[in-house]
């Protein structure tokens, strides 16, 4: 959970390394530190035997050459193979191969013979294309071999701006070590899985070369937005802490129950929810400190939120592909208050992302998973974070694009990735639960990016450790648990 919030793209990181080597820190001091630096984590991490170290022909394979001396002074048997001849490299890693007083065989299969690990120095930041030939071969051979790998910056085949593969075939690491910061590739799905852990080397580079990049995509750690948590205070009362209002569904309940829990114990001060009266028992049954308000025409919609002491509103969830939801939705937007749209009233926009854009006027979050964003943004093309930062832009609303990676972004362009939900996450309710916990947050003030990545982390975090069988039940009750952890975890 711990380290830098900054994420920075492959353009941002060559800035960085520029910036440092203009601060006056040599770049092959930075390659020899980065080399060092994956030699120090196979190391650690496994007993020590043969390693087959994989170089390419850019600086990814140069720290490939100071990764092997090192292996090799720690009593590492160390087959190195080359991609290219030693004297066609460039640079600093031309500086580190000559350092390399070990034999070089090229680059085939059969240099992973006897390998009890592999370091992958073939790509990293500078991919330009998918894998082919020789390197896609050894590449190949490692996975069907299933030896270890050490991925150096990026596995090779993975972009580090999206963490997509370029081409069909990329390596598949135990763990990449990479220097810095990290990059989008390793927190976004598929990268992020192919990356195994992922270990952060200092190489040197000095914090403050971020004053002039300033990066805007962020890893959701707490540390990005909870000096910012309203936290309870003396002298005060739960009207300072937002009236928030859920409008639930008439035949599906559950939802609404879930999110109005999730609202509570995410903090708001009130939770309304407003249904017809013929199901307003449902919502009340087992939840006392629910305020329950009976909706029973347009007339009554209206009145209720003509009263601006209800600060935050959601809809969606058990609403109904409707006119109505579609109408309840814009009239929401329409009073400049906060606003949640999920699941149903994100529907209702189907193929009308100006219309949507349109009727939002105050701080607006939509919660789409990946279908109902498809829905709203057909033409939207590109990486997920891509994607979400277009939708945020086009809206004006701050767009939580769910899943196991999902990306919260703001129309002023920044974005952060959720790297903390668990895989059983993935289940009936838990974006009702998700939405509940974000109007809550909302409610008591947040602004809306702070507010998801908020709702997000927290959602995140009250799954983790409960393993197999979770439900959504689960969560509202564990979120008191995650909001204490928001002042351990950085
Ligand atoms: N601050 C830092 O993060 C530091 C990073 N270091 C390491 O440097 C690499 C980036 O090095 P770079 O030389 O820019 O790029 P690569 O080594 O990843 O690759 C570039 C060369 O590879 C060729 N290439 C790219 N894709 C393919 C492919 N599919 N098949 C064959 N060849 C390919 C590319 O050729 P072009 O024709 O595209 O020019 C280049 O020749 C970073 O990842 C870190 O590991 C420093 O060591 C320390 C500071
Ligand atoms: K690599």
């Amino acid at each position: 959970m711990s380290g830098p919030v900054e994420v920075l793209t492959v353009e941002e990181t060559y800035r960085a390394d520029q910036a440092a080597i203009q601060a006056g820190v040599q770049g092959f001091q930075l390659m020899e530190n980065a080399g060092r630096a994956v030699a120090e984590a196979l190391d650690k991490r496994m007993e020590r035997g043969c390693v087959a170290v994989l170089c390419g022909p850019g600086n990814n394979g140069g720290d490939g050459w100071v990764a092997a001396r090192h292996l090799q002074r720690k009593g590492w048997q160390v087959r190195l193979a080359s991609m290219v001849d030693r004297e066609k490299l460039k640079g600093d890693a031309a500086h580190h191969a000559r350092q390399w007083h070990g034999t070089v065989e090229e680059l085939s299969p059969a240099a992973l013979d006897g390998a009890d690990a592999v370091i992958d120095a073939l790509f990293g930041a500078g991919l330009s294309r998918g894998l082919h030939g020789a390197v896609r071969d050894v590449v190949q051979a490692v996975r069907r071999r299933r030896v270890p790998v050490f991925a150096v910056d990026v596995p090779s085949g993975v972009k580090g701006d999206d963490g997509q593969t370029l081409g069909d075939v990329a390596v598949e690491a135990r763990a990449t070590v990479t220097f810095f910061r990290k990059k989008p590739g390793h927190l976004l799905m598929p990268g992020r899985k192919l990356c195994g852990e992922v270990i952060l080397a200092d190489i040197g580079i000095p914090q403050n070369v971020l004053h002039d990049i300033v990066p805007a995509t962020f890893e959701n750690v707490a540390a990005l937005w909870r000096a910012r948590w309203p936290w309870r205070r003396p002298d005060t009362h739960k009207y300072d802490y937002g009236h928030a209002v859920v409008f639930g569904g008439v035949e599906a309940t559950g939802a609404g129950r879930l999110a109005c829990r999730a609202a509570l114990r995410g903090g708001a001060g009130l939770v309304s929810v407003a249904v017809p009266s013929a199901v307003l028992p449902v919502y009340a049954t087992g939840m006392p400190s629910l305020i329950t308000m009976a909706l029973d025409g347009e007339e009554a919609f209206g009145e209720l939120i003509s009263d601006t002491r209800k600060n935050a509103f959601l809809i969606g969830p058990g609403a109904g592909v409707t006119a109505t939801t579609r109408w309840r939705a814009e009239s929401l937007l329409d009073t400049g208050r906060a606003v949640v749209l999920d699941a149903d009233a994100l529907t209702v926009f189907r193929d009308e992302p100006a219309a949507l854009a349109a009727a939002i006027r105050g701080p607006t979050v939509l919660t789409p998973h990946e279908g109902e964003f498809r829905r709203i943004f057909p033409d939207l093309r590109g990486d997920k974070l891509t994607r979400a930062r277009k939708a945020a832009y086009a809206t004006g609303a701050v767009v939580l694009l769910k899943g196991y990676d999902t990306v919260i972004a703001a129309p002023d362009g920044r974005a952060a990735i959720n790297t903390n939900a668990p895989a059983e996450l993935a289940t009936a309710g838990a974006g009702d639960v998700l939405a509940g916990i974000l109007l809550g947050c909302l409610a008591q003030g947040m602004a809306p990016f702070d507010a998801a990545c908020a709702a997000a982390w927290l959602h995140g975090q009250s799954a983790q450790g409960f393993g197999p069988g979770l439900i959504a039940e689960d969560l509202p009750d564990r979120l008191p648990t995650a909001l204490r952890q928001i002042e351990v975890q950085s």
